[in-house]
């Protein structure tokens, strides 16, 4: 049985004088990892950052758990339960990872303000945490200061983590740690809305996909099924069909 966590309907927004988002439209399932795919400048981005209410929705509506969220402060989003972990990271790079991690707790000012439980299964999750924990973040490889992005989006529990682009840059076999990570975080019972350029990974944690062209929704159902369709890739993403 699925359950409906996220839905956008005919969303548009406008960057200055640019109409970027042309009627976006597509649901995102709870404890499902979502793969919102498309080419460069498809618009990926930005429909992360207006769900996420970095920019204003000009039109249209986005429903996270049955509340309307167009409109609302990025700060109240958050609070209702959605993280976003942007493809820059987000990371304080002087402060520790210790810092970093406080900072993303809202009610935490000290380490023992952090539920422990969960400190630890953050720990487990993402090693390079813990192993660097009083190191300054901006010290560690792209690799770890990924896993620590996103262990700071879930240093509280939250239902939907927004990721972008977790694979760039990174070795193969970091990208594996991250599959990984992300598929436990799913049995965790975290619901993720993934864009992700490396097709490997995607196909190894997707279980849905929409895909993003122009501005608008071009394709929307099972990652299986789409990734066996080599039109779609080509026309959509620019790829042939990986043997
Ligand atoms: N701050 C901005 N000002 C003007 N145009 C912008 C801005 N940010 C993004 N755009 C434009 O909006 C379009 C969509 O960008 P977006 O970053 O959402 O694409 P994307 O699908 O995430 O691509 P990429 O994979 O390259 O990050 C692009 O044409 C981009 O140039």
């Amino acid at each position: 049985m699925t359950e409906l966590l996220l839905n956008l309907e005919n969303v548009h927004t406008h960057i200055g004088l640019y109409h970027i988002l042309q009627g976006v439209g597509f649901r995102a399932q709870r404890n499902r990892i979502t793969l919102l795919l498309g080419r460069n400048g498809a618009g990926k981005t930005t429909t992360l950052r207006t769900i996420m209410g970095l920019w204003p929705a000009s039109k249209g509506r986005i429903s996270f758990a049955g509340t309307d969220i167009v409109g609302r402060s990025t700060s109240e989003i958050s609070r209702l339960g959605i993280a976003y972990v942007p493809e820059n990271m987000g990371i304080f790079p002087d402060l520790s990872v210790k810092e970093n991690m406080l900072l993303a707790a809202r009610n935490a000012s000290r380490v023992t303000d952090i539920d422990q439980q969960r400190l630890e299964w953050i720990f487990e999750l993402f090693p390079a945490v813990h192993q660097f924990w009083n190191r300054p973040a901006g010290k560690l490889s792209g690799g770890q200061k990924q896993m620590v992005a996103m262990a700071r989006a879930i240093v509280e529990p939250r239902e939907l983590l927004l990721i972008d682009e977790p694979s760039k840059g990174l070795a193969p076999a970091i990208v594996n740690n991250m599959a990984e990570a992300m598929l436990k975080l799913k049995q965790s019972g975290a619901s993720i809305l993934l864009v992700e350029q490396n097709l490997q990974l995607a196909r190894e944690v997707g279980d849905d996909v929409a895909i993003i062209d122009a501005g608008r929704i071009v394709h929307t159902g099972p990652a299986d099924e789409c990734f066996a369709r080599d039109d779609l890739l080509k026309t959509h993403l620019g790829l042939a069909l990986c043997p």
